[in-house]
């Protein structure tokens, strides 16, 4: 099939870079002409595993082809897949703007036949909205279809490759069948449904996941207290089928460019419709709190943190992405600055990024190795494989004195019994203190 996707961002992508791999032919738009430079050279715009190869791989096979110009790939396309940003307004509802622009921007070139289909996670009621759009606007019938993206950053090309399950929202057989049609080769479960519908499941996906974090970030803070430790207690959670293991990992918080936003918008609706959004308010207010407990942890030990050194591991939103929007790095980092402390932060990618957001006002490390030097203490905010893997025991030879607070515990109680020397805070676990500095 002949394809136009709209939006080069992770979702836009990965969607066209993979649809060309199974074998339909694909044009990549974007408004963003620079993207569009580097990309038909074959460089992508974010760091995502894997996706280089394979744009290099469908361009040269011919299958991938990217413009600035919508005429380019929505004339004679059998189907139109918008996948711009639907980013969060001020009190939190979901702003559709890029969305009526992209839908506006592709109008005029649509055939007859075309499908047009919105994957931007967008509030319910939009595909219709959109649809009236253009059909008043443009004088143009358009079948729409609703097909939510539920893709993780960092394991993009995996996630669309093999999806757990492939959502279709439309009021129009022929046209899910068409795009069932369009993903068969992925041999996926393929779920039809209402557009209403598959416009819900992706909040109620994502407000789920969220809340399914907040509430063992919960567990961990009560283990805290009456001592036991949260990584038994999910494991003996997630040993039950109905719970899964999955996403019942302690820690500092969710960030990323879904989760927060989505769970707001999610509110939002929710309020529109005088229906209770306590439960939400309770994952959003948990979050907020999470963020905030490796400095907690740290203002108990230090009593001031003015003039101390720390080092920051990891700044992106989770490992394998250099994505810095709602990370909590962020708050941890300013946190940390206004309390008098000098940050010194390392990342594998995202220190770009961090940059554009935090500036000067923390310094950044070349290396792990150079983020330990004279440290009064150690931060872990991301799990990346090279923080994870690290040598501590030696690494903390190196700081001023060896007190970790790990946001992501990182590391078995086996390891931290082989340092020489350590105070070892982490999250919903006892403390571990081997042979600890005497201040
Ligand atoms: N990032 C994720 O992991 C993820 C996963 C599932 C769903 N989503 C949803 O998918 C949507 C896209 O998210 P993203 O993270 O890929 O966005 P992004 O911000 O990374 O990229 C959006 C792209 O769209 C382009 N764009 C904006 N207006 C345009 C127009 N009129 N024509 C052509 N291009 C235009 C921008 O220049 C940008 O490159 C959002 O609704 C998001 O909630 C995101
Ligand atoms: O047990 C867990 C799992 C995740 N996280 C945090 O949650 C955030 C989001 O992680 P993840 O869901 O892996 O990444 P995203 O790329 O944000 O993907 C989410 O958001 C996307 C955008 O809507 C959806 O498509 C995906 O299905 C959904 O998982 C990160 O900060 C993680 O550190 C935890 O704290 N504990």
């Amino acid at each position: 099939m002949k394809i136009a996707v709209i939006g080069t961002g992770y979702v836009g992508l990965s969607t066209g870079v993979c649809l060309a791999e199974i074998g339909h032919t694909v044009t990549c738009i974007d408004i963003d002409q620079k993207k569009i430079q580097h990309l038909q050279k074959g460089i992508p715009p974010f760091y995502e595993p894997g996706i280089g190869e394979m744009i290099m791989n469908n361009v040269n096979k011919t299958k991938l082809f990217f413009s600035s110009s919508h005429r380019d790939g929505v004339a004679g396309a059998d189907i139109v897949i918008i996948a711009v940003g639907t980013p969060q307004r001020e009190d939190g509802s979901c702003n559709l703007t890029f969305l009526e622009q992209a839908a506006i921007d592709s109008a005029p070139y649509l055939e007859k036949e075309s499908i047009f289909v919105i994957k931007s996670t967008v509030p319910i009621g939009t595909n219709e909205t959109i649809q009236k759009l253009i059909e008043s606007r443009f004088q143009k019938k358009v079948q729409i279809v609703s097909n939510p993206e539920f893709l993780r950053q960092g394991s993009a090309i995996f996630d669309t490759m093999h999806p757990d399950r492939i959502v279709i929202g439309s009021e129009n057989k022929d046209a899910s069948e068409k795009i069932a049609e369009m993903y068969r080769p992925l041999n996926a479960p393929i779920l039809i449904t209402s557009i209403r519908s598959a416009e819900m499941i992706k909040y109620a996906s994502n407000a789920f996941l969220a809340t399914k974090i907040s509430y063992i970030n919960y567990i961990a803070n009560l283990c805290e207290q009456v001592g036991a430790d949260v990584e038994d207690v999910a494991q003996g959670m997630g040993t039950d089928k109905r719970i899964s293991p999955a996403f019942l990992q302690a820690g500092i918080g969710y960030g990323g460019s879904c989760f927060p936003k989505d769970v707001k918008a999610l509110l939002a609706i929710s309020k529109e419709n005088g229906i209770n959004p306590g439960l939400l308010q309770e994952t959003v207010a948990m979050n907020e709190h999470q963020q905030t407990i490796l400095v907690s942890k740290a203002l108990q030990r230090f009593q001031t943190l003015k003039e101390k050194r720390f080092a920051l591991l990891g700044l992106s939103f989770k490992p394998e992405t250099d994505d810095m929007r709602e990370a909590p790095s962020i708050p941890m980092a300013k946190q940390l600055v206004e309390l008098g402390a000098e940050v010194i932060a390392y990342d594998p990618k995202a220190v770009h990024n961090a940059k554009k957001i935090l500036g000067s006002t923390i310094k950044y490390a070349d290396s792990i190795d150079e983020a330990f030097l004279h440290a009064d203490a150690i931060f872990i905010v991301t799990e990346w494989g090279e923080i994870t893997n690290m040598d501590i025991g030696n690494l903390l030879k190196t700081a001023k004195s060896p007190i970790v607070f790990d946001g992501r515990n990182c590391f078995d109680e086996k390891k931290i019994k082989a340092c020489d020397s350590i105070e070892y805070y982490s999250i919903g676990k006892p403390v571990l203190f081997i042979n600890p500095p005497k201040n």
